[in-house]
């Protein structure tokens, strides 16, 4: 018997489903055992005795695609967003009960674009102001992004821990949307344009300086690197893991 890990891909015909199963074939210790996609039966997962299942599907149906698989004892590496902080309680409970099983949930797999979170949350303690501007392909079909999200989170966290005030704003809106959304209190920018893939720019501002962080994905191959990470440690990482900056050592 093989040592492979066997890797089923849910959403398998999508953008990204189509990438990791590509890049699981060409990988020596990975085995693609299951491909499937909206109306195949969940089952084919089991039955091909996966023992990591990769979900890149549909905001509506990646959470129970992760109770299904995780009552079934398979470990899952989901990259689908729309994530919010209820539904991650709902896992972390659940896997409580399967003690074993591991999900990696991250909204952002290239490792770019971990980096820029990461160097975001480190500098924005040191700044009055802060946005953020996410950037994609006109068929996304959530807004913000997960990975704008995450950011806003971490950025939040930060200058909460700094006992930082509120970000300096003095708009008084006409039109409902036009500073963003606000997410913990940091405004996000959501952009959506033929012939992006995903992009994400963090400005920080001080009197008389602006601090600009920006990562672009021109290529869905750049989340490859972090996806494949993702299978070959999440059966060593029983429970909940939100962000793939976890597995970075940042
Ligand atoms: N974490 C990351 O690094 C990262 C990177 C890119 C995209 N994403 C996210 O991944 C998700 C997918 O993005 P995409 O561009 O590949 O979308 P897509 O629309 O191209 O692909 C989604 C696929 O899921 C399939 N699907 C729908 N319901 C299903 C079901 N019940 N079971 C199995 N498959 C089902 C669809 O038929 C489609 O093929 C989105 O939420 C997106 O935000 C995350
Ligand atoms: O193409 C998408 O959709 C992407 N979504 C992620 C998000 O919502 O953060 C990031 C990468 C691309």
């Amino acid at each position: 018997m093989s040592d492979a890990i066997r890797v089923a891909v849910l959403g398998a015909a999508g953008r990204m489903g189509a990438t990791v199963v590509r890049a699981v074939e060409a990988a020596p210790d990975l085995e693609l055992v299951a491909a499937v996609d909206a109306g195949d039966d969940l089952a084919a997962v089991t039955d091909a005795g996966a023992h990591v299942a990769v979900d890149f599907t549909v905001p509506s149906v990646t959470e129970g695609n992760v109770h299904a698989l995780v009552d079934a004892g398979v470990h899952l590496v989901v990259g689908t967003t729309g994530w919010d902080a209820g539904a991650l309680d709902r896992v972390r409970d659940h896997l409580a009960d399967r003690p074993g099983v591991g999900v990696l949930v991250a909204p952002n797999f290239a490792l770019g674009a971990v980096l820029a979170m990461a160097f975001a949350a480190r500098a924005a303690r040191w700044f009055e102001s802060v946005e953020v501007v996410e950037l994609h392909h006109p068929d996304k079909v959530d807004a913000p992004s997960g990975t704008a999200r995450h950011t806003a989170h971490a950025i939040a966290a930060a200058r909460a821990a700094a006992g930082l005030g509120p970000v300096p704003d003095a708009t008084e809106q006409s039109l409902d949307g036009a500073r963003g959304a606000d997410v913990d209190g940091v405004r996000v920018h959501a952009v959506r344009l033929r012939g992006l893939v995903a992009h994400e720019e963090i400005l920080l501002g001080n009197a008389g300086e602006q601090l600009t962080i920006r990562h672009d994905s021109f290529d869905r191959v750049s989340f490859m690197p972090g996806v494949l990470l993702g299978v070959r440690q999440v059966g060593r990482r029983p429970g909940l893991t939100v962000g793939l900056e976890h597995l970075l050592d940042l």
